[in-house]
């Protein structure tokens, strides 16, 4: 059975008009397992997104992909967010996010749940951030294409129509509740087990989906990455997803990077993103390095999702709650002592 995953992403018009809404759908289409993961077991499929007009205004800079706020009851906790949105902007100096992602926890919250959450993140996010990413990603055709609805009008139209032929009429079915969104590609091979080439799903593809905007690359193979940006089109927007490894990807020509760690890193980040602009090279890499010493650091001791959250709240002070399960709660002590090891690396924000 397939599941497909969409990705909304909300665009804040600047200057003084009044922010109006504009979307950006992602999409990939997958295999269930019985845990609902996406896992595939070496099953291969191809990762696609959709993207809105919006995509006028290049994807750029740094976007947090949030953790889903809950009371400890593990209810969603909607009066977190405007907090959650304040943290980072003010502290982290990140003005996009991707909300409702895996980060999120998506698959673990009920469609009710996500449209309720998607729309207080944007709501909350009004005036604030430049954009909002909303992940629709379902086990489901039927409840990916109920929440696309919340977004936008429902037409016909006739973009997939050669090669990937299966992958496209599953996505077809998509762009029926999201018609004039344009396309990009996710690509997240160890996620979802597929291991095509990104590059090879771009080339041509401008011409089957005129309105293609770009790539979500979260993969680690850095001359497939470095293919991508080489064919990339003026308008598209290439975006990196390994937060370890982001300099090689700038260096490469990435536009712009989505991760669950811009979440509290995101003002080191933006730092590592301003010297390698400046051409300070040496300046990049030691907070590169620094990046990859405390991720190194928590990846020895187990790294999930449960943990990142916990890091998060001990980092920020939000008051996110716990996972929920099947992500099990990160033991205290465990997350204290990769705060602190953050603590030794970073200065204060
Ligand atoms: C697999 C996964 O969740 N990747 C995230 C985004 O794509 C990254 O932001 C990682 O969490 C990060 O690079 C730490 O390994
Ligand atoms: C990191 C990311 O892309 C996600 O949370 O889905």
């Amino acid at each position: 059975m397939g599941y497909l995953k969409v990705h909304l992403v909300t665009q804040k018009v600047k200057q003084h008009a009044p922010p109006t809404l504009s979307y950006v759908a992602f999409c990939e289409l997958g295999k269930i397992t019985s845990t609902g993961s996406s896992q595939t077991h070496g099953q291969t499929f191809v990762v696609m997104s959709l993207m809105a007009p919006a995509a006028e205004r290049k994807l750029t800079g740094l976007v947090a992909a949030t953790f889903t706020p809950l009371t400890t009851q593990g209810e969603i906790n909607l009066k977190e967010i405007g907090r959650y949105i304040d943290y980072l902007t003010e502290k982290q100096g990140v003005n996009n996010i991707f909300v409702n992602g895996t980060t999120g926890e998506s698959m673990s919250f009920s469609v009710a749940e996500r449209k309720i959450l998607a729309e207080e993140w944007c709501q909350k996010a009004k005036g604030k951030m430049d954009q909002v990413i909303v992940h629709v990603g379902c086990m489901n055709l039927k409840d990916s294409q109920e929440l696309v609805m919340i977004f936008t009008h429902c037409h016909c139209n006739d973009l997939f129509t050669s090669r990937y032929c299966s992958y496209q009429m599953f996505l077809h079915e998509v762009a029926l509740a999201a018609p004039t969104l344009p396309f990009y590609y996710y690509h997240i091979p160890a996620v979802t087990g597929v291991n095509v080439l990104a590059s090879d799903v771009l080339e041509g593809i401008e011409e089957l989906i005129p309105s293609f905007s770009g790539v979500k690359f979260s993969g680690v193979d850095l001359m497939d990455l470095g293919q991508c940006v080489s064919y990339s089109q003026p308008r598209w927007s290439v975006l990196y997803g390994v937060d370890e490894q982001l300099l090689a990807a700038l260096a490469l020509g990435a536009h712009g990077a989505v991760g669950s760690t811009y979440n509290y890193m995101g003002c080191h980040v933006n730092e590592l993103i301003s010297a390698f602009d400046k051409g300070d090279i040496v300046q990049a890499r030691r907070i590169q390095f620094k990046m990859q010493e405390l991720l190194s650091y928590a990846q020895k001791r187990g790294f999930d999702v449960g943990v990142n959250k916990q890091l998060m709240i001990e980092l920020s002070g939000l008051n996110l709650g716990p996972p929920r399960l099947p992500v099990m709660p990160c033991p205290h002590e465990q997350c204290l002592c990769i705060a602190q090891k953050y603590h030794s690396i970073f200065p204060e924000c």
